[in-house]
């Protein structure tokens, strides 16, 4: 294997699995010890499901749409979770964990254990996601802000390191499927105005990803030339 060294290094371990749908379960690759580690995930990502649709309804009528419209919108559910550590670094200056960035799912809910976690604040500086114990962060992501038309915004954030102490997350994500076309809510969109983000099918905004060398937010790729654009 040629490792490409143009391409930065963060300061992160990390495991993922897939949970949904269950065609890419794929259990070989999940550790096998401890013994109850399938179960648990299994109950903690199904409860997760159950709460990020509960979320997604009340985000929706928040907007004034039915209930049901985000979980429609988005189609099958397919979820991952990857546990995130962040070993402690000799020169927690001089590295990240992870990268600014916005998650490019629908939505993710975060349980950290530690600080870290910084989000995008005014004036280009970043503020701390203080971390409370037995609470959850959700971060909306790109593809809400699509069928929002921009409404909501995904959250840019990024988590840092430190020298002292090992710090871990676990993070569920909510994707639409890969074929699930996404676009902007039509009564979300301005009549004068019209949509802020093009027609997509998920998959598209995938491979845009795998393409992508860091820089703008991958979200404004797919938006239209509009006034309302920021
Ligand atoms: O570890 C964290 O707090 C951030 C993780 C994150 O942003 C991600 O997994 O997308
Ligand atoms: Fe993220």
């Amino acid at each position: 294997m040629v490792l490409d060294d143009t391409e930065p290094k963060f300061w992160r371990e990390f495991l993922e699995l897939h949970t949904l749908p269950l065609s890419e379960r794929h259990y070989n690759y999940w550790p096998q010890q401890p013994a109850e580690f399938r179960e648990t995930v299994e109950k903690y990502t199904a409860a997760l499901l159950d709460l990020a649709q509960r979320l997604l309804a009340v985000i929706s009528e928040s907007l004034g749409l039915k209930p049901s419209y985000l979980k429609e919108a988005l189609g099958e559910p397919h979820q991952n979770i990857v546990f995130q550590c962040y070993p402690p670094c000799p020169e927690p200056g001089k590295t990240l964990g992870l990268p600014a960035h916005s998650d490019v799912v629908a939505i993710t809910i975060l349980m950290q254990e530690g600080d870290g976690l910084e989000v995008a604040a005014e004036n280009d500086t970043w503020e701390l996601v203080p971390n409370h114990p037995n609470a959850f962060v959700v971060n909306l992501a790109d593809q809400i802000e699509i069928i929002t038309n921009g409404r909501y915004k995904s959250a840019n954030h990024r988590a840092i390191v430190n020298s002292d102490r090992t710090r871990r997350s676990y993070v569920t994500f909510y994707h639409p499927a890969k074929d699930q076309k996404i676009f902007p809510a039509p009564e979300l969109v301005d009549e004068k105005v019209g949509p802020v983000y093009r027609e997509l099918f998920y998959i598209e905004y995938l491979q845009a990803l795998a393409a992508e060398r860091g820089g703008k937010r991958l979200v404004q790729s797919f938006a239209i030339d509009n006034p309302l654009v920021s």
